[in-house]
């Protein structure tokens, strides 16, 4: 058994939409095929794996360092034999040779989405879903056969108005979401309340919106936000600051009680353990929103989740950054808090299998082996290209 090919390309996922930092106009993500002589039905498996929106397509690594590693690396040192399949964690180790420690940048990303196609070929080799398969060898078997999801979107565009704003989170509630994110922090507070208010006029109760600064503040500007944030009693505030000012994320804490949320930005299990040893962050109220895509893949996932546990955080406060279907295979195998969800924006890569309808703001995930990318038509056209 063993990997006979690592193919990738980049695809363009522009849009004219903004967050508070940057605009998407040019954003490009890789996808990713790993090609194994393993034949199931017929055919050849094959893994898939893409990159969360937010950081850009990842060729370059992957073309200069790190398919080569794999490539050539001895085949047997790659298998796991207790489970007859490939062993992901040999394949990380495969990936990361002559890496050095910490400066977790845009690697993380490169290796990240591989290891999002090697666990899809791992679920296709043992022919279940990958959730199941995480259950099973993680969890003591039992999988969430539903995932909590909210509707990520708000994001401010050229010419939108407050009507178009609503327009769209009214379209999340008709799709059976319960929760909205909307972005705040490109526009000034008085504007970005408005554009709040208007939001919550449409869903109810600021308990059903969160809001997400994408790290745009600086220490004041956080504070005055929370202030003027408090009385809506929001479902979360998020990435107020730097995602490495964890000294700011801290003093945020002093002045503001309702739950925040941040972590999107937080590359490896080390910058996870920082921020819960010095952001303030709390274990009984706030998310942690690390996104594996972005972060060396799942392998390094169950790292950062060992962190958090051993730091006395529930796997159920983190609901992952990316809208994507392996952070939804990881919510319900490993037992998540949720998944955020792309309904309208990052497409096809936003949002999940296209016969399954969100209900009551969860979803539940098809039966098919691997991540469950076929299941996603336009997502699997992108896909099947490559292989
Ligand atoms: O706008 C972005 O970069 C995406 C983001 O922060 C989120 O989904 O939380
Ligand atoms: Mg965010």
């Amino acid at each position: 058994m063993r990997i006979v090919a690592i193919r990738e390309k980049t695809v363009s996922i522009a849009s004219p939409i903004a967050n508070a930092y940057i605009d998407f106009s040019k954003m490009t993500c890789s996808v990713v095929a790993v090609v194994t002589d393993v034949v199931r039905e017929g055919r050849p498996v094959v893994g898939y794996g893409f990159n969360s929106n937010g950081r850009y397509g990842q060729g370059a690594l992957m073309r200069e360092r790190f398919i080569a590693r794999v490539l050539e690396a001895d085949p047997d040192t790659l298998v796991d034999e207790a489970n007859d399949n490939l062993d992901p964690f040999a394949v990380w180790t495969a990936l990361m040779t002559n890496e050095k420690p910490g400066g977790h940048g845009e690697r993380s990303v490169a290796v990240g989405t591989i290891d999002m196609a090697v666990w899809d070929a791992v679920a296709k080799i043992a022919g279940k879903p990958l959730y199941r398969l995480l259950a099973e060898r993680y969890r003591g078997g039992t999988a969430d056969d539903r995932v909590w999801v909210y509707a990520a979107g708000g994001y401010y565009y050229p010419g939108k108005d407050h009507a178009e704003l609503r327009d769209e989170m009214k379209s999340y509630l008709d799709r059976g979401y319960r929760v909205v994110k909307m972005k705040i922090g490109a526009a000034s507070l008085d504007e970005d309340l408005r554009r709040i208010e208007a939001v919550i006029g449409v869903v109810g109760e600021g308990g059903r919106v969160a809001v997400d600064a994408n790290g745009r503040f600086d220490l004041g500007t956080a504070v005055a936000y929370a202030k003027a944030l408090k009385p809506y009693g929001l479902f979360w505030y998020e990435e107020a600051g730097d995602p490495l000012d964890y000294a700011l994320q801290a003093e945020l804490a002093e002045h503001y009680d309702g739950p925040m949320a941040t972590g999107e930005n937080l590359f490896s299990h080390q910058d996870a353990r920082n921020l819960l040893r010095y952001g303030g962050m709390r274990p009984d109220r706030d998310y942690l929103q690390f996104d594996c895509a972005l972060s060396y893949g799942l392998v390094e996932y169950m790292r950062t989740l060992a962190q958090m546990e051993a730091l006395g955080w529930s796997s159920r406060r983190v609901v992952p950054h990316g809208g994507h279907q392996m952070s939804l295979n990881i919510a319900a195998g490993l037992h998540l808090g949720g998944n955020e969800s792309y309904p309208d924006v990052f497409q096809p890569f936003g949002g999940f299998a296209d016969a399954i309808a969100v209900e009551d703001g969860h979803v539940r995930l098809p039966d098919d082996p691997g991540v469950g990318f076929e299941a996603k038509s336009k997502l699997y056209a992108v896909m099947r290209d490559l292989a």
